[in-house]
C-alpha cells in the first residue's frame, strides 16, 4: 500500500475540460480494477458531480466501460423519498445510472422506507449494515488496518464553506471514528437530514477525486486557497486524503486564488 498524503491538483479552463478529465480518470480506474479484481467500487456524492460525469455516457466510454462490474455507493445522501428532487440517488439515477448497464442489485441506495420517513439515524445504521454485509461477501475489502471499508474510487465535491460529503465545518460529524456512516439532522446546506460516510472511511479509499467548480461566488476559491495554502483544518475538505492518490480537479474560478 502506498500512502499518498500529498494533494495533487489540476486546473481546467472550462467545466467541460474538467468533465472530460474526470471521465478519463474514472474510465482508467474502472479498467484497472475490473482487470485486477473483476469489480469496481465507485462512491458518488451529490451536487454538480453527476453533470460532470456525463461525459462517461459518450463514446468511447459508454461502450468500453465494463458497467456490469460496477458497484455504486453514495458518500452522503439526503434523507428524503427516492422521488424527491433533493435525493442524490434520484439525481444520479435520472442523470447517469439509468443510462448505463449497471445491474440494479449493484446500486446501493439508502433504505427506501426510513428515507421517506426522514429517519436519518436509522438510514445511517442500515447503510453501515449494508456495507458490513458487502465486506462479509468480499465485495468491499477492509483497509489494511482492518477497521474501515476500502472503496476503489470516490468522486467528491466541496461546498463553498469547505464541507465535503455531509461533514460540515463546526459540526461534530467530522470527529466520528467509531462508525462507518453517521447522520446529521441540522445540515447548514439544505435539506437538513442527511447521512454521510465518516472521515476515516472517506480517507480509506484508494483514490479520491475531488472536483470543484466555483460558479457564482468567490467563496469556493477562498476555501480552496485556505486549504491549499494554509491547510486550514477547520474546513472538513482540508482533511481529505487517500491510500493511493488524492486528486483535486479545479476549474479556473475555483483555482483563482492559488
Ligand atoms: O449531498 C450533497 O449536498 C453533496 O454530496 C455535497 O457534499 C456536495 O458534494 C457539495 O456540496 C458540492 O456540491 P456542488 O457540486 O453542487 O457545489
Amino acid at each position: 500500500m502506498t500512502e499518498a498524503r500529498h494533494r495533487k491538483w489540476h486546473k481546467f479552463q472550462t467545466k467541460d475540460e474538467l468533465s472530460v478529465a474526470m471521465a478519463k480518470y474514472t474510465a482508467h480506474l474502472s479498467e484497472k480494477f475490473c482487470k485486477e479484481k473483476g469489480i469496481f467500487t465507485v462512491v458518488l456524492s451529490g451536487g454538480g458531480l453527476i453533470d460532470w460525469l456525463c461525459k462517461l455516457l459518450e463514446p468511447p466510454y459508454i461502450d468500453s466501460i465494463e458497467w456490469s462490474k460496477w458497484h455504486v455507493f453514495w458518500v452522503d445522501e439526503r434523507v428524503c423519498a427516492y422521488e424527491d428532487p433533493n435525493s442524490n440517488y434520484k439525481l444520479a439515477m435520472d442523470g447517469f445510472l439509468s443510462k448505463v448497464g449497471i445491474p440494479n442489485k449493484n446500486i446501493y441506495a439508502i433504505d427506501k422506507h426510513y428515507a421517506a420517513d426522514g429517519n436519518a439515524e436509522h438510514c445511517a445504521a442500515l447503510y453501515e449494515e449494508c456495507l458490513r454485509n458487502l465486506v462479509r461477501q468480499d465485495i468491499i475489502p477492509l483497509c489494511p488496518n482492518g477497521k474501515y471499508p476500502q472503496f476503489d474510487l470516490q468522486l467528491l465535491g466541496m461546498g463553498p464553506d469547505g464541507h465535503m460529503a455531509s461533514l460540515f465545518p463546526g459540526h461534530p460529524q467530522i470527529n466520528v471514528k467509531d462508525k462507518w456512516v453517521t447522520h446529521i439532522t441540522d445540515s447548514p446546506k439544505l435539506p437538513p437530514r442527511r447521512i454521510t460516510f465518516t472521515l476515516p472511511v472517506i480517507n480509506s479509499a484508494l483514490y479520491n477525486l475531488m472536483a470543484v467548480c466555483d460558479d457564482n461566488t468567490e467563496q469556493c476559491a477562498r476555501s480552496i486557497a485556505d486549504i491549499f495554502k494554509h491547510n486550514n483544518l477547520a474546513l472538513p475538505a482540508a482533511h481529505l486524503t487517500a491510500q493511493v492518490e488524492t486528486m483535486w480537479y479545479l476549474d479556473k474560478a475555483a483555482a483563482s486564488l492559488l
